[in-house]
């Protein structure tokens, strides 16, 4: 058996959601950057789960279906209330996703239906439960949706309780885009793995959450933050990432398995940080993003991800570091789902093998003996 680590260029399944073509991102044939200059996200979402656009009938429905759902069990809201109030916000939401299984008659009904109206009552649902998170955090009570703002107005209102500013919405909106799916990565792998199994959408993405959590994933966008923080200064970068690159650490929002010449997707984002530099007149956190991005080329050829200008870009949203994976969450919940349709549609136990490099031939030894 041959082992490729970190399963580094193993085509494991087919699918037909999204695709990585000599650094061209497309969902469903779409490139990734007409949709970013030209949808909204919840046209994103039905382009993932149904495999082309809404028509405008289908998607007023499903604007009306995201408002219905968005709303969250009783018991789910009292249970957000008792955690701990410093918990990271992504152990709560995975917490919350696995407990929404049990408000949910049709949980274990795997069959097509039930599991379109569980992908779409996932999706309407966790904004709601990130911007309770952080609300309670801040010792505010949650606030209902309303729904009339639209799925990422909606979600900037339920953060700060009042009517939602333009800019914002339409960053965030396009920040969904942009993290919606991305081919097999590690959360939608996780999450096609749980669901090879058989197993139900809610332990499908409770996995895929716990997966995102981590920092070489999703988690990498809170911590482009911490590092900004620690930076401080542009004129500060050159020596601190210096530092960090001759202790061997990794540089946080940069490097990809699959992009080696940059991630699509950073340029937008960058932008987006730019224009809110200007817009709010701080360039500290675009300049000091820029100073490393030219640094990090320079010192290592590596490129930013998508998760590097994400970080400055909701920092100048006023949205504090710990929401940064959440948000991340909320988006990729619409790919994680298309994926675990796709999974059930034509399934097959996912089981690779391992090569066995441990002891042979030991014998047991009774413990007295030992
Ligand atoms: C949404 C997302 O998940 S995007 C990715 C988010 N994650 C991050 O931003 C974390 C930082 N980046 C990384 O850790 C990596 O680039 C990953 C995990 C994204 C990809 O990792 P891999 O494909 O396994 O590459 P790997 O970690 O083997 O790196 C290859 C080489 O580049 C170096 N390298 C890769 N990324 C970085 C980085 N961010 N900073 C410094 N060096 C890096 C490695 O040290 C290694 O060097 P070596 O060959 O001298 O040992
Ligand atoms: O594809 C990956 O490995 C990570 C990534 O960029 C994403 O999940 O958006």
């Amino acid at each position: 058996m041959s082992v490729a680590k970190g399963l580094e260029g193993v085509v494991a399944l087919t699918s037909k959601i999204s695709s990585i073509v000599d650094g061209v991102l497309t969902y469903r044939g779409i490139n990734i950057d007409e949709l970013a200059e030209q949808a909204n996200f919840e046209e994103v979402m039905f382009l993932l789960w149904n495999g082309r656009l809404p028509k405008k009938n289908e998607l007023e429905e499903l604007k009306k279906d995201l408002g219905s759902q968005a709303e969250l069990p009783q018991g789910v809201l009292e249970q957000l209330k008792s955690y701990p109030k410093d918990i990271h916000p992504m152990a709560a939401l995975r917490t919350s996703v696995s407990a929404l299984a049990m408000y949910d008659p049709e949980a274990d009904d795997n069959r097509g239906e039930a599991n379109i109206r569980k992908a779409i009552s996932l999706t309407a649902k966790l904004p709601t439960i990130v911007a309770a998170l952080f609300r309670l955090s801040k010792g505010l009570e949650p606030v209902s949706p309303r729904p009339e703002y639209g799925y990422a107005g909606n979600f900037v209102y339920m953060l700060h309780g009042e009517e939602p500013e333009k800019t914002a919405v339409k960053a965030i909106d396009k920040a969904f885009i942009l993290h919606a799916d991305h081919e097999l990565n590690a959360s939608t792998f996780a999450a096609r793995v749980t669901t090879a199994t058989l197993s139900d959408m809610y332990s499908a993405v409770t996995t895929a959450i716990g997966t995102l959590k981590g920092p070489l994933h999703g988690g990498a966008n809170e911590r482009v933050m911490a590092m900004l923080e620690e930076i401080g200064t542009t004129d500060r970068v050159e020596e601190t990432i210096q530092r960090k690159l001759e202790n061997k650490e990794k540089i946080m929002g940069f490097g990809h398995r699959v992009y080696k010449d940059g991630d699509p997707r950073a340029k937008h984002l960058r932008e987006m940080s730019r224009q809110l530099a200007d817009t709010t007149g701080d360039r500290t956190w675009y300049q000091m993003s820029v100073a490393i991005e030219d640094l990090m080329d320079r010192k290592k050829g590596l490129k930013p991800n998508v998760d590097f200008y994400s970080a400055s870009t909701y920092h100048y949203l006023g949205i504090p570091r710990k929401l940064f994976t959440p948000i991340f969450a909320i988006s990729r919940v619409s790919g994680w789902t298309a994926h675990i349709l796709e999974q059930y549609a034509d399934n097959r136990l996912i089981r690779p093998r391992a090569e066995y490099t441990g002891p042979v031939n030991q014998s047991y030894i009774p413990v007295e003996k030992r």
